[in-house]
């Protein structure tokens, strides 16, 4: 069993293969984070706590991020398109950013470093989010990025989006 870990075209942010799956008559069985496997991976982050959010179809959360948290990103249920953006303008790769789908089929995880912003459109009915964070929510530390910044110019596959006062620019 090893974690199959690729880079992607942003410095720091990959894009990781849980090391287990076992499908049976019964369903599936995914190991969605292993403290050995991930760090022989490369994986070094200690993480200390985990959340997620369920959303509707077409719900667009982000772009969010902070200077400090790191986050181990997972699809446990559905599927959705997350983007992330390089937000530190001391990069040369700052507002750069690259897009993954994410799905209870692929499994896919994606490990987004500090002084990144990250966001989320669901393409299923239902979609759950998963990540585990290198530190304690704290709002205040919080930057928001609005998904449509014409500075950043991503391509989002859902052209109208659900979003939150905040992610609409009015909070
Ligand atoms: C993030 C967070 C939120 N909350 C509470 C605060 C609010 O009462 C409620 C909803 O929070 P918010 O509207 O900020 O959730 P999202 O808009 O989904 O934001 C999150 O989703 C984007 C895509 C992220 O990756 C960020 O971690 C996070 O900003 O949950 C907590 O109690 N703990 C937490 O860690």
């Amino acid at each position: 069993m090893s974690v199959t870990v690729r880079a992607t075209t942003l410095d720091g942010v990959k894009l990781i293969e849980p090391p287990t799956r076992f499908e049976d008559f019964r369903g599936e069985y995914v190991e969605t984070y292993n403290e050995d496997l991930y760090r022989a991976a490369g994986i070094t982050e200690t993480f200390i706590q985990d959340d997620i959010s369920v959303s509707h179809r077409h719900v667009l959360r982000g772009i969010h991020g902070d200077d400090s948290t790191a986050k181990l990103v997972s699809c446990l249920a559905g599927r959705f398109y997350l983007v992330v953006v390089n937000w530190n303008p001391d990069s040369p790769q700052y507002r750069q950013w690259e897009s993954f789908t994410l799905s209870d089929r692929n499994r896919l995880q994606v490990l987004i470093p500090p002084r990144f912003g990250n966001g989320h459109v669901v393409l299923s009915d239902t979609a759950i989010f998963h990540y585990k964070q290198t530190t304690s929510y704290d709002r205040g530390r919080q930057f928001t990025v609005l998904w449509n910044d014409p500075t950043v110019a991503i391509d989002w596959p859902v052209p109208a989006p659900i979003l939150s006062r905040r992610d609409r620019g009015l909070a």
